[in-house]
């Protein structure tokens, strides 16, 4: 027919689609079934999980005891999972996706049963061919045979288009739901999966994971539904034909299971090593792409090569073992179908010359055989495939397995506008995997409507408040609160409603500038956004490029300047109208000049809100109502400037120092100037 699987093995064949179905798990899940007992990091993996659950990361201590029942539910639907085989993980992974397809799948369903019937009547005609037509020189009877043959024949075909056009779609909507739980999933992931894990470690699920799975999904019914449908048709019609040289064909069978159980666990855990190491290349390659300037800099492209080649040698061995392994698995099977069909043929041959049994019967027997050990190759092909896209289901379930930042509680109030202080009563934080807490029953009260720095040496903590107050992170001990009210109690979308942050570095998303400008409010009008480019002056400078708003920054707009990227960064928290304004480090990549017109800009924006401004700089934070200095955890010391440096403590000593950085780097300014000075004469001379 038609639509026949193909010869070639079918890890490589991207065409044709179908649903998955547990009944077809016999073959598949037979040979996979190896999958939990050989994959080695679940049991490390779980104790991972319960320790990122011991751990509130953007949750309340209530949810935290109800998300910990979950994790033994989370570790029993594992095991059976594993239990199941990798088919199970399989279909696991697929059936939310399948339950809106309901029609689509009737269809995929009617038409592999249409062509599995009419591939049973096609070897079953020679069996009336021969005997009642060509046997016995019956004209009519052969007009008859053909006649139905062909009338089938049409109809399958027709039908066969028909359905595989279902497939098609059936496919591609499963792959795009399930691309999209992960995305959706991804986005609800709390701030410390993102500092633990490496970019390319989650891309490799979207890439590597998916393309497995896409695989998988769209060969299933013409690889693996098909040729399991007509493999069970061909033994019934080899019963029909002669049962007892069936029951020998049949008894003698199980051998060509013998490799797939032998090779079938290797071959999983090599698959899943395999999957292992292409998600580590992927994080090198994306670490070195973002480390270019780094790179190029300290002239480390041989180092970084050598790096690689260590890398990619190892995943070559293990993609080589992998799919050695795997093609091992058929190639056993193919070996022993074709021993069992020299059997067959000579027990049919010795029964057909004694009479026992007529030619049409051997011949139709012979054709059906075929049919069975052609049927249980490609099935046995698609084993490669779904050991492999078990191992990826695996990778992908990994990571949604990941907690998320857990929902608000029920019936959250929202948090109206900041109107008095926010504080930090008895506050202990410590991050995940790091050896003591970077804050120490820390308490401070931060009154709104100030200017606040919050200033101390490099690693104190001073980013990390701005993350509690965020609700990015959640004190281990003691609470952070708005006007008395515990940020975990008031839902999270209300909390950043009346906040905007500022970071180091601003993402800007290759989009038009007006988009960037209005990724910091829902719905902004094009007003709100040109007054928000005014107001963090940059107005000017947009009016002056050849699209205005709607220029394309590029991609992590690498067409701006820093300084004009931190501006439009600006522009995008002020058009929230923020209540509180966070600033973290937001100035401090920038030079002098540019650093001093910026925070110019944010001073003057800073009125009638409270801005809290986590900085080392220490020249922009002169001008503060208020500056806290942070050092081992704790709040060390509080006031003006001037206060502070009457004090002469840390943060004298902190002036001090940099005054003596500011004033060693204004020499070299002007030695720099002088040579240039000098250089420019020279040339002129
Ligand atoms: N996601 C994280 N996971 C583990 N440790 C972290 C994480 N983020 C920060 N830390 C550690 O916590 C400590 C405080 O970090 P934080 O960024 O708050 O300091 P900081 O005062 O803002 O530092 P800097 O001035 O250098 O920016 C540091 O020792 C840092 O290494």
């Amino acid at each position: 027919m038609a639509s026949k699987p193909p010869e070639k093995p079918i890890s490589d064949d991207n065409k044709a689609t179908d649903p998955l179905d547990d009944k077809f798990a016999l073959p598949v899940g037979a040979a996979a079934a190896q999958v939990p007992s050989t994959k080695p990091p679940a049991p490390e993996k779980l104790v991972a999980d319960k320790n990122a659950k011991a751990k509130p990361v953007d949750d309340d201590e209530d949810e935290d005891e109800d998300d910990d029942d979950d994790d033994d539910e989370e570790l029993v639907v594992f095991t059976a999972r594993e239990a199941a085989g990798a088919f199970g993980t399989i279909y696991a992974f697929t059936r939310p996706f399948l339950a809106n397809r309901r029609k689509m799948l009737a269809f995929v369903g009617f038409g592999v049963l249409v062509e599995t019937l009419f591939n049973v009547i096609m070897p079953l005609s020679l069996k009336f061919l021969i005997d009642d037509a060509l046997g016995e020189e019956d004209f009519d009877a052969l007009i008859k045979i053909l006649s139905v043959l062909a009338v089938a024949g049409i109809i399958t075909s027709i039908v066969a288009i028909w359905y595989e056009r279902w497939d098609a779609r059936l496919a591609s909507s499963i792959i795009s739901s399930a691309r999209e739980r992960l995305f959706g999933h991804v986005q609800e992931l709390p701030s410390a999966y993102f500092a633990r894990t490496k970019r390319g470690e989650t891309l490799s699920r979207f890439s590597v994971d998916m393309a497995s799975f896409e695989t998988c999904i769209k060969s299933f019914a013409n690889s693996a539904l098909l040729p399991f449908l007509e493999l069970i048709a061909g033994i019934l019609l080899m019963f029909y034909l002669n049962w007892q040289l069936a029951l020998v064909a049949l008894l003698i069978f199980p051998i060509t299971l013998i490799g797939p159980r032998i090779l079938t666990p290797k071959a999983v855990q090599a698959n899943y090593e395999q999957k292992q190491s292409e998600a580590s290349i992927l994080g090198t390659i994306q670490e070195n792409i973002a480390a270019q300037a780094v790179i190029k800099a300290f002239s480390l492209q041989r180092r970084t090569m050598g790096w690689f080649r260590l890398r990619n040698d190892d995943t070559g061995k293990r993609i080589a073992a992998a799919t050695f392994l795997s093609t091992m698995v058929e190639r056993s099977v193919t070996i022993s179908v074709l021993m069992l069909h020299l059997v067959v043929l000579a027990i049919g041959a010795y029964l057909a010359t004694k009479g026992q049994i007529t030619v049409g019967t051997f011949v139709t027997f012979e054709s059906a055989f075929w049919e069975v050990s052609y049927n249980i190759a490609h099935v046995m092909h698609f084993i490669p495939v779904s050991i492999q896209t078990a191992a990826a289901v695996q990778h992908m379930n990994e990571m949604l397995d990941e907690p998320t930042r857990g929902s608000d509680k029920p019936n959250a109030p929202e948090l109206p506008r900041v109107e008095n202080n926010i504080s930090f009563d008895r506050v202990t934080f410590q991050y995940e995997n790091s050896r003591a807490p970077v804050l120490d029953n820390l308490s401070l009260k931060l009154d709104v409507g100030k200017k606040i720095a919050i200033v101390g040496p490099s690693g104190s903590g001073k980013s990390t408040l701005l993350n509690l107050i965020l609700r990015l992170y959640m004190p281990d001990e003691g609470k952070v609160t708005i006007d008395g009210v515990d940020i975990r109690k008031v839902t999270r979308e209300s909390l950043r409603s009346h906040m905007a942050v500022v970071f180091q570095e601003n993402m800007l998303f290759n989009m038009s500038i007006r988009e960037n400008i209005r990724l910091g409010k829902e719905g902004a009008t094009d007003e709100e956004v040109v007054e928000a480019a005014k107001k963090a002056e940059i107005h000017r400078y947009i009016m002056g490029l050849p699209d205005k708003y709607d220029t394309q920054v590029g991609e992590r707009g690498d067409t701006l300047s820093g300084g004009q990227r931190q501006r439009i960064a600006i522009a995008r928290a002020i058009v929230r109208n923020p209540s509180v304004l966070l600033l973290d480090e937001a100035t401090s990549a920038l030079d002098q000049t540019t650093e001093a017109a910026l925070n110019a800009t944010l001073f003057k924006l800073a009125e009638g809100r409270t801005m809290i401004s986590s900085t080392h700089r220490l020249t922009s934070v002169v001008e503060m109502d208020e500056i806290i200095v942070i050092s081992g955890g704790q709040v060390i010391e509080r006031g003006s400037h001037a206060e502070l440096l009457a004090l002469g403590g840390t943060y004298r000593e902190l002036w001090d120092n940099q005054g003596r950085h500011t004033a060693d780097e204004d020499d070299d300014d002007e030695e720099d100037d002088e040579d240039e000075d000098d250089e420019d004469e020279d040339d002129e001379e």
